[in-house]
């Protein structure tokens, strides 16, 4: 467990984080979601330690020693380019104490674990961004820690790489990690994490299980779109606004509308093209709670 409290830090004047407070459950793959400038990264170096200057309280799981439970995974990618990727593990596995045939195992055992072992002897300046960004995180797992810190760890790399660190992320997860993953893309988030706190403008706005904020916030919808436009009595429902070819129908009674949709249409000579329940997401949770969208622009 990761009880964090009132945990308030200025840049100078700029106050980059406003009492924050918040607690990570053993085990967890925890989502910290906002837009850029919201003070992800400023609470990850704190947590790592990274950041020793500021105010409030961090307790990590159960007190034990903090740099060797962490593995932190910067944003910037922190790798020595000139060097090959199992160069690169042992450096950082150095940092952390390991030696011998102890840290030559170790670097085996993660190249594997990165799924790089067929570049063992490349150099860093020929991998693509995703393969950077996967020995970026190798470099953060050669001490074997307990809590993973990664700050927006997919950013500008393609879908495969994206893929193979979510699987890493999950195995991580079933080992018994803990993890903690910025990001301000909304579906990883929703995809990855089980429990998740909103951030916006250096403040926590809400916290809580994924399954039940969306569950408490969002509010689901269905898609309609026929030869006739879907009538407005379907407003009893729910609000109803143009959405693509269709029409988006926003109620808390998706099949009931649903049941009525198809009796409109099947009296009419089945003009219905398609219907479909559209799943709540994470982004409109995050739009109820802090009547934002997750967009650059709101900053
Ligand atoms: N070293 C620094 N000196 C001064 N201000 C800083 C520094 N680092 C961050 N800030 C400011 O603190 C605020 C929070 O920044 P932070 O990087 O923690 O946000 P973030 O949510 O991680 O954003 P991003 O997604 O862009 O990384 C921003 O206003 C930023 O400009």
């Amino acid at each position: 467990m990761i009880t964090i409290t009132n945990v308030t830090k200025f840049y100078g004047k700029k106050e980059a984080l406003k009492q924050i407070s918040l607690s990570i459950s053993e085990g967890s793959c925890f989502g910290l979601v906002g837009p850029n400038g919201a003070g992800k990264s400023t609470l990850l170096k704190i947590i790592a330690s990274i950041i020793q200057d500021y105010h409030g309280n961090i307790q990590v799981t159960n007190g034990r020693n903090r740099k060797e439970e962490i593995g932190y995974v910067p944003q910037e990618i922190c790798l020595e380019q000139t060097l090959s990727a199992y160069s690169n593990l042992c450096f950082f596995g150095k940092l952390y104490g390991l030696k011998g045939k102890t840290l030559q195992h170790r670097a085996t055992e993660v190249l594997h674990q990165i799924g790089l072992a067929d570049r063992v002897k490349d150099k860093v300046l020929h991998f693509s961004g995703g393969m950077k960004r996967r020995l970026n995180i190798g470099c953060a797992l050669m001490h074997q820690p307990k809590l993973i810190i990664m700050d927006e760890p997919t950013v500008g790399i393609d879908p495969q790489s994206r893929r193979y660190i979510f699987e890493m992320i999950r195995r991580l997860q079933q080992k018994g990690c803990t993890i903690i993953y910025a990001s301000h893309y909304m579906e990883e988030v929703e995809q990855l994490c089980d429990e998740v706190a909103f951030m916006d403008h250096g403040k926590t706005i809400h916290y809580g299980k994924t399954g039940d904020l969306l569950q408490q916030y969002a509010v689901p919808a269905i898609f309609v779109k026929g030869t006739i436009p879907l009538p407005k009595e379907m407003e009893r429902f729910g609000e109803v606004s143009p959405h693509k070819d269709g029409y988006l129908l926003t109620t808390k009674t998706p099949l009931s509308a649903m049941e009525e949709v198809l009796m409109f249409y099947k009296i009419r000579d089945n003009g219905l093209e398609r219907l479909e329940l559209v799943r709540p997401r994470l982004e409109d949770v995050f739009f109820t709670v802090t009547g934002n969208k997750l967009r650059d622009e709101i900053i």
